[in-house]
């Protein structure tokens, strides 16, 4: 894999029974670069997020992740199955069965990967900051003994993630709102707050699952400046998936288009708009006036 990519995929299957949602996928996603997965609806574009990030066990293929500090591969932190050779190599055997008993999407988070949800799922009952606070709780230097004690280092632990969230709540434009109930924020105030949190466990690659959807067009458009700041200021490399193909041309330096399952063209916006195949599978029209390319 060249070192310019932070993921690479290949060969990507996941079957549920007899449908076969993910059928020998692969893609390169280049380090600083914003992309995007698009497709028709069932073309198993969340299927590949939720290989990505654990959510599912793929059934086959690879997917590595490339962060400034660690390679993973992410099938096997997910804890894939015994192979062949570890019935041969002890040291093989303990580091399957460590991620087969230990592995799950949180290592996957720790690696460097982030994802936000088609449907927004915060915690609807606690504060925007509360939000923020709870996903470095992988992070912060916390124990419960220190928490007890209120020892200075579990003071500054706790300072630290409180001047963190207010950061991302700057960023995403939210500080005014830290107190409120997240529930009761807009809903493109809620798709903002899902991006400042998943930047809250430091990733490197940030998956947004249809960030743009049920936004209006200024929403929309605070949202590509958002996007872009992540690239840009904060050396984030972003992986969208998005049926606004407006906010897709504008904002993406590279395409990966699915149809049934498979990667049907991949490339740069220019690329994709003037591809036959991608204009009559993914959209079902001759004309590209009809579908908005
Ligand atoms: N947990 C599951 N069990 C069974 N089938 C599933 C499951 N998840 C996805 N599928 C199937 O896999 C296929 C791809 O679904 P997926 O949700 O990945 O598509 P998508 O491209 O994200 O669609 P949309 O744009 O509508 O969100 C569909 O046929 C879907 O029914």
């Amino acid at each position: 894999m060249s070192k310019e990519n932070i993921l690479a995929v290949e060969n990507l299957v996941m079957h549920f029974g007899g449908i076969k949602a993910l059928n020998d996928i692969t893609f390169n996603i280049k380090k600083g670069s914003v992309s995007a997965l698009i497709g028709p609806n069932g073309a198993g574009k969340t299927t590949v997020f939720n290989c990505l990030t654990g959510f599912y066990k793929a059934t086959g293929g690879h997917i590595r992740l490339t962060t400034d500090h660690k390679d993973t591969s992410v099938i096997q932190v997910l804890g894939e199955p015994f192979q062949p050779l570890d019935f041969v190599s002890p040291m093989a055997f303990i580091k399957r069965l460590k991620y087969k008993m230990f592995g799950g999407s949180h290592l996957v988070n720790r690696s460097g990967l982030a994802r936000t949800f088609q449907n927004i799922r915060l915690f609807k009952e606690m504060s925007v900051v509360e939000n923020l606070l709870v996903a470095q709780h992988m992070t912060a230097n916390r124990s419960l003994i220190a928490g007890i004690l209120n020892t200075k280092a579990f003071r500054e632990a706790e300072e630290e993630a409180l001047q963190k969230a207010f950061y991302w709540l700057g960023v995403v434009d939210l500080v005014s709102h830290a107190n409120r109930l997240a529930g009761e924020l807009s809903y493109g105030q809620q798709r903002r707050l899902e991006i400042a949190r998943s930047m809250c466990t430091n990733p490197e690659l940030i998956c947004l699952d249809e960030p743009a959807a049920g936004l209006n067009p200024s929403e929309t458009e605070e949202l590509t400046k958002m996007i872009r700041i992540l690239r840009d200021q904060h050396n984030v490399t972003v992986l969208l998936i998005e049926h606004d193909m407006g906010m897709v041309m504008d904002i993406s330096d590279y395409i990966v288009v699915l149809d049934h399952g498979q990667v049907i063209a991949k490339g740069d916006p220019e690329n994709i708009k003037n591809n036959p195949k991608v204009i009559a599978a993914y959209l079902g029209a001759e004309d590209e006036d009809e579908v908005g390319l």
